[in-house]
């Protein structure tokens, strides 16, 4: 008889995106994200982190003071991480699981993409103007968003 308590779809890939989040270097804020094809089969991973030939030990990390002595301006956001990482030719219909509702300039990416769903677990910056520019632009394209739903199962990893 088979296995009953395997994790759904949801769990699984938002696992990844979880996991993938440990990569970051970022002291206050990681994100993870996997793009995943309209048959469950995952497309690419990504997390917030600086672009390549920029160091993570020389770049800030800081949030405050001088604009450029900051993160904002160089780190490279997880969701667009991903969508840079693929290596094919089409993520028409695919869904992005996020551990962070995506900001108003990934959601640009995620729509000029073709993505259709997006799968949130943090949503800590909806206050802001640039999550709502973001929800405006998806209302807008047709794309839907949902927060994800813990399933209620905690998993150690040894690594
Ligand atoms: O769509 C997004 C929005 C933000 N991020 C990253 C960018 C930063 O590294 C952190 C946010 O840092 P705070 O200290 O919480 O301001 O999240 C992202 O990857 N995707
Ligand atoms: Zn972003």
């Amino acid at each position: 008889m088979k296995r009953k308590d395997y994790i759904n779809w949801d769990a699984y890939f938002m696992g990844i995106a979880l996991l993938s989040a440990e990569r970051s270097k970022d002291p206050s804020t990681s994100v993870g994200a996997c793009i995943v094809s309209m048959d469950n089969k995952i497309l690419s991973v990504g997390y917030n982190g600086m672009p390549i030939g920029c160091s993570d030990d020389e770049f800030p990390w800081n949030r405050e003071g001088n604009p450029l002595d900051t993160k904002y301006f160089y780190v490279c956001h997880a969701e667009l991480n991903a969508i840079l990482n693929y290596s094919g030719t089409d993520m028409k219909g695919a869904k992005i699981y996020t551990t962070l509702f995506p900001c108003n300039e990934c959601t640009k990416a995620i729509i000029q993409k073709g993505i259709k769903e997006i799968i949130y677990m943090s949503d800590k910056y909806a206050e802001t103007d640039s999550i709502k520019a973001s929800k405006r632009m998806l209302d807008a394209a047709g794309i839907s968003y949902r927060q994800y739903v813990p399933v209620g199962k905690d998993i150690t990893l040894s690594l």
